[in-house]
């Protein structure tokens, strides 16, 4: 029970480092919106997200994570940070 316990609390501060990690990514992602404005090019760049979709598969690899999976997440979290340039 105590390990029990023990795991289940090493589990939230983990969610908690991921959801610190996703609001820097996303305050990052409304810097890179506004220098996207002043500069006047789109929002979407389809070439940078190639090259990111590589760098997660080449990541999963690396610490045995299921690539399919792991794309899934990326595909939320960089329509949520297309969707917050567009809205600030
Ligand atoms: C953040 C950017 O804007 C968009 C969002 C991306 C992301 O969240 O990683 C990547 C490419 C762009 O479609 C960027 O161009 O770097």
């Amino acid at each position: 029970m105590l390990n029990l316990n023990t795991l289940r609390k090493e589990i939230e501060d983990i969610d908690k480092l991921i959801i610190e990690c996703l609001a820097k990514r996303e305050n990052i992602s409304t810097k890179i919106g506004e220098i996207k404005r002043e500069m006047g090019i789109q929002i979407y760049d389809s070439e940078r997200e190639k090259n990111l979709n590589s760098y997660y598969h080449e990541l999963s690899l690396k610490f045995n994570l299921d690539p399919e999976f792991i794309l899934k997440i990326f595909k939320l979290i960089i329509k949520k940070s297309r969707n917050v340039q567009l809205k600030n």
